[in-house]
């Protein structure tokens, strides 16, 4: 069984996807994969300069994240232009590695945790789609305390995706992440029992 994870940005997916791994579920992570793409030397990363300029790159050869994060978070064709680069790529990395755990571990959960799930329609690709949904001012508040960024840099990130409340409505199963860890990982563990329990 394959399930998509997805959310929305600092909802709380890589700490579900944590909990899910260490249950024994096997875990590909999109952001994990978009910055192996992005790695000093890929082609991905002379795309971003040849569009975006040899500023986003360090003396180092690598990308300056948190820069361009602040470019296309306030630039909607910026994104697009982004995302036009580095999607195809993450696709093909996201397919191959479903396919090679399908074939390595079938009777496993295999989950993917994958921010932009809905915005670019990817629910057929699974079973079931879970949504870690947070309250918007914990959304907010634990976003600013991540990053570092500013109430009006978090509000950007948090507009810049579908609303949450809206992937909540279309999920198969929603985890409230809006209280304690433990409260979350209690949801966690009974929706694997679940889903384990019926392969
Ligand atoms: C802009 C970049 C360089 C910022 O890097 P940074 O290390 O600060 O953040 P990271 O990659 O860990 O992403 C953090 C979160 O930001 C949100 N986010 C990232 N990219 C996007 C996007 N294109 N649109 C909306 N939200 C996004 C997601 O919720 C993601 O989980 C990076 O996010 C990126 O290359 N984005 C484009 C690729 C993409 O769309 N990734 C989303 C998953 S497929
Ligand atoms: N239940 C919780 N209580 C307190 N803090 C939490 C909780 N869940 C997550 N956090 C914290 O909130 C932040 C965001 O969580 P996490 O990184 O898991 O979100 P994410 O959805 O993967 O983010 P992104 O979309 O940016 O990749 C992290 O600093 C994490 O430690």
């Amino acid at each position: 069984m394959i399930i998509g994870l997805t959310g929305g940005i600092a909802s709380g997916k890589s700490t579900v996807l944590k909990m899910l791994a260490d249950l024994g579920s096997i875990t590909i992570d999109a952001d994990q994969i978009s910055r192996e793409a992005t790695k000093k030397g890929s082609q991905a990363l002379n795309e971003i300069k040849e569009v975006f300029g040899k500023e986003y790159i360090d003396k180092n050869g690598k990308l300056k994240r948190e820069a361009l994060g602040d470019e296309i978070f306030n630039d909607k064709l910026a994104k697009e232009r982004l995302e036009q680069i580095l999607h195809p790529k993450i696709d093909i990395q996201m397919k191959y590695l479903i396919d090679k755990y399908q074939k390595e571990y079938p009777s496993k959960l295999i989950v993917v945790d994958i921010p932009l799930l809905y915005e670019v329609g990817k629910e057929e690709q699974f079973n079931e789609v879970w949504v870690v949904w947070v309250d918007f001012k914990t959304q907010l508040e634990r976003l600013m305390k991540r990053n570092d960024l500013s109430y009006k840099e978090a509000k950007n990130r948090v507009r810049a995706q579908m609303p949450l409340d809206e992937k909540r409505k279309k999920a198969d199963r929603v985890i409230d992440n809006s209280g304690s860890i433990n409260h979350t990982n209690r949801q966690v563990k009974e929706l694997f029992n679940k889903v384990s329990s019926k392969e």
